[in-house]
C-alpha cells in the first residue's frame, strides 16, 4: 500500500461512500488547479428553482467524450472536448473506481459565498445507480450529507485539496448533499465531478 492510498469509507446507512484524502500529492493538486483555472471556459448559468430565475452561485462547465448533453436545474450543457490534464486525472480516477467516465461536470467556487444547494445526483442521464467520483482540488469545503427520508441522518465531511471521493450504489436514492456557504476566509475551490452519461 502507497502513501496515498488511504481509504475512509463512510459507514452511512443506505450509502457507499468512500473518501481518499490524499488521492493526489498537494504539488500535483496545485498544479491541476492552476492549469485548470486558466484553462477551462468557466460559465455562470441562470438556473430555475420552484420557477424563479437565479445566477447559479458558483462557475461550472462540462466535459465530455461524446455530445451527450446534461441537464439539471432547467440547465442543459453542452460538452466541451476533454484536454489533457482531464484526461490524466480521469485516467487515474477510472482505475481507482473501476469505471470509465463519458463525462466531467466542474465546479469552480471563486469564494465562501460561491456554493452548492442540496440536491442528489439522479438525472435520468445517470442511469439507475449513478457512481460520482468527485475530485477536490484548492481550498478545503465541507461537504454535508443528510438523508432523504430521516432527515436527522447527517454527515458532514471536510473535502481536502487534491481528495477523491466516490459515491456510487444506492446513495443518490436516499441521500442528499451539499456544499453550504461559509463566512470563513478560505481558498478557492475548483471540484471536478466525473460521471457516465447515457
Ligand atoms: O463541489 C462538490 O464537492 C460537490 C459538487 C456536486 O455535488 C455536483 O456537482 O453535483
Ligand atoms: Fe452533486
Amino acid at each position: 500500500m502507497g502513501l496515498f492510498s488511504e481509504k475512509i469509507i463512510l459507514y452511512l446507512p443506505d450509502s457507499d461512500i468512500t473518501y481518499y484524502p490524499n488521492f493526489f500529492e498537494n504539488r500535483d493538486a496545485d498544479s491541476y488547479f492552476k492549469t485548470l483555472k486558466r484553462e477551462i471556459p468557466w460559465q455562470q448559468d441562470k438556473i430555475k428553482i420552484f420557477g424563479k430565475v437565479y445566477d447559479q452561485p458558483r462557475l461550472t462547465a462540462l466535459y465530455g467524450n461524446n455530445d451527450k448533453t446534461y441537464t439539471y436545474s432547467g440547465i442543459t450543457m453542452q460538452p466541451h472536448e476533454f484536454t489533457p490534464e482531464l484526461l490524466s486525472i480521469k485516467k487515474m480516477v477510472e482505475k481507482k473506481a473501476q469505471t470509465k467516465f463519458t463525462a466531467c461536470l466542474l465546479n469552480y467556487y471563486r469564494d465562501g459565498k460561491d456554493s452548492n444547494g442540496w440536491h442528489a445526483d439522479n438525472e435520468k442521464e445517470l442511469g439507475q445507480n449513478p457512481i460520482i467520483a468527485s475530485v477536490s482540488l484548492g481550498g478545503e469545503r465541507f461537504f454535508h450529507l443528510r438523508h432523504q427520508k430521516n432527515k436527522s441522518l447527517k454527515h458532514k465531511i471536510l473535502l481536502e485539496n487534491g481528495s477523491l471521493l466516490l459515491m456510487q450504489g444506492e446513495t443518490q436514492h436516499f441521500w442528499h448533499h451539499q456544499i453550504p456557504k461559509t463566512s470563513k476566509n478560505i481558498g478557492e475551490r475548483i471540484n471536478l465531478t466525473f460521471r457516465v452519461i447515457i
